[in-house]
């Protein structure tokens, strides 16, 4: 909730307390005039996240929602495995590179589980008990960058009023997680490459360099390579990151994973407001499973979500899905669904070198129904031969 503190029948300190009182505990950011700071501080000592004064709402209030986002995602997330071909190529990368001390950068568009990629990665290696911090450098602000990073000294700029360790020392002998990588500051690039390289980095205002032992894995949904052609990004900063490389694919391109990652978020949606959906109807499977999916897994989630949410009875039918675009499912005629249905049971088939029960699992379906879908499209043992052979 974004509250004023002034409202017309009360004010933003009474209706936090009230909504506490009633056991709803929605983040809550106060708006605020500079004058009424102290007011918005009290407020959050009542449990609210932040406050922003008035004046900065346009250049503070993205960013803290996005981290709010992250926070609430961190807490809430269960990970589903996920089982396409692709998805289990990634996870051998994984395994391969996470016992080194590499630089890994992955790249995929936005909500693929970049992230949650990097977590597992730490998670697997040796630093495994040690800190994992996940910084968006899309959130660091130009001036402030290079002190968040590597911190600063006491009195090293206006408003350092104490000494403060940067996120790299926070990460010392852990991993750091820099997603977004390509909004990182130039100057901030050439620490970071140095840091990367010399082991060593000087804090804000400090006379003296200090060392430790971080692993960096980057993150970004852009094209760094077309960044480096705008001098955007340095050249040798990419080349330092990317020792190894993961590239995630959007949704739309693993669409094995859909029904899956569908039916496991219902069952989550179920627990959350105890409901007893046990399923999706032929209509909202197509419309899912033809979606473009741009915000990817992160949108599939609260697409279900709200549509178990929706849902009265046992099954969730298609009207209850609501997308963040219009999909062009609506318009999809019947035949094209069933070629797109066709080429990606063949293409499992392909993938599975033949073997159907293992098709069946790359498609998240039963093996019935794939021996009556491969029936109904006149795939046989030939048909797919021949795929493979093209
Ligand atoms: N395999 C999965 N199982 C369950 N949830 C997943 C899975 N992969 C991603 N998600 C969810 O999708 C959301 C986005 O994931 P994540 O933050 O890792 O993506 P990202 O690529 O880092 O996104 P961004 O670039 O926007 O920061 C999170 O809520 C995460 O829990």
């Amino acid at each position: 909730m974004l509250a004023d503190m002034r409202l017309p029948d009360g004010d933003g300190i009474a209706l936090l307390e009230e909504l506490r009182k009633h056991g709803r505990n929605n983040p809550y950011i106060v708006m605020t005039d500079y004058d009424k700071v102290p007011t918005a501080v009290r407020s959050m000592k009542l449990g609210a996240e932040d406050y922003i004064p008035k004046k900065l709402i346009e250049d503070n209030l993205f960013p803290l929602l996005k981290n709010l986002r992250k926070r609430m995602e961190r807490q809430e997330a269960p990970i589903y495995e996920r089982q396409s071909a692709a998805f289990r190529e990634i996870d051998h990368k994984i395994k391969l590179v996470a016992t080194t001390n590499m630089s890994v950068l992955i790249l995929g568009e936005s909500g693929t589980g970049k992230e949650h990629i990097a977590e597992k990665i730490h998670a697997r290696s040796k630093r495994a008990g040690k800190p994992f911090i996940a910084v968006d450098c899309g959130l660091l602000s130009k001036e402030l960058a290079a002190s968040e990073l590597f911190g600063h000294e006491k009195g090293a700029f206006t408003g350092a009023e104490s000494k403060k360790q940067g996120f790299w020392e926070e990460a010392a002998r852990g991993t750091l997680f820099l997603n977004e990588i390509g909004n990182l500051p130039p100057e901030v690039q050439q620490m970071l490459l140095r840091a990367l390289e010399a082991k060593r980095y000087r804090p804000t205002g400090g006379s003296k360099d200090k060392k430790a032992d971080v692993r960096i894995i980057a993150a970004t949904n852009e094209d760094l390579q077309a960044a480096i052609a705008e001098k955007r990004f340095r050249a040798d900063l990419y080349q330092r990151l990317k020792e190894y490389t993961i590239q995630i694919p959007p949704l739309r391109e693993c669409k094995e994973d859909i029904m899956p990652l569908a039916d496991f978020f219902r069952q989550f949606a179920n627990e959350e407001f105890e409901k007893q959906v046990k399923g999706f109807d032929t209509e909202a499977k197509k419309r899912l499973l033809t979606y473009t999916w741009s915000g990817n897994v992160r949108e599939l989630r609260r697409v279900v979500r709200m549509a178990v949410l929706h849902t009265e009875g046992y099954t969730v039918t298609a009207d209850t899905l609501e997308f963040d675009e219009e999909p062009l499912a609506n318009d999809v005629p019947s035949l094209a669904l069933e070629k797109m249905e066709k080429s990606q049971i063949l293409r499992a088939l392909e993938q599975a070198d033949g073997n159907r029960k293992l098709a069946a699992e790359l498609l998240g379906i039963g093996r019935t129904t794939l021996y009556s879908k491969m029936k109904l499209f006149g795939i046989d043992n030939k048909e797919q031969d021949k795929n493979t052979a093209d």
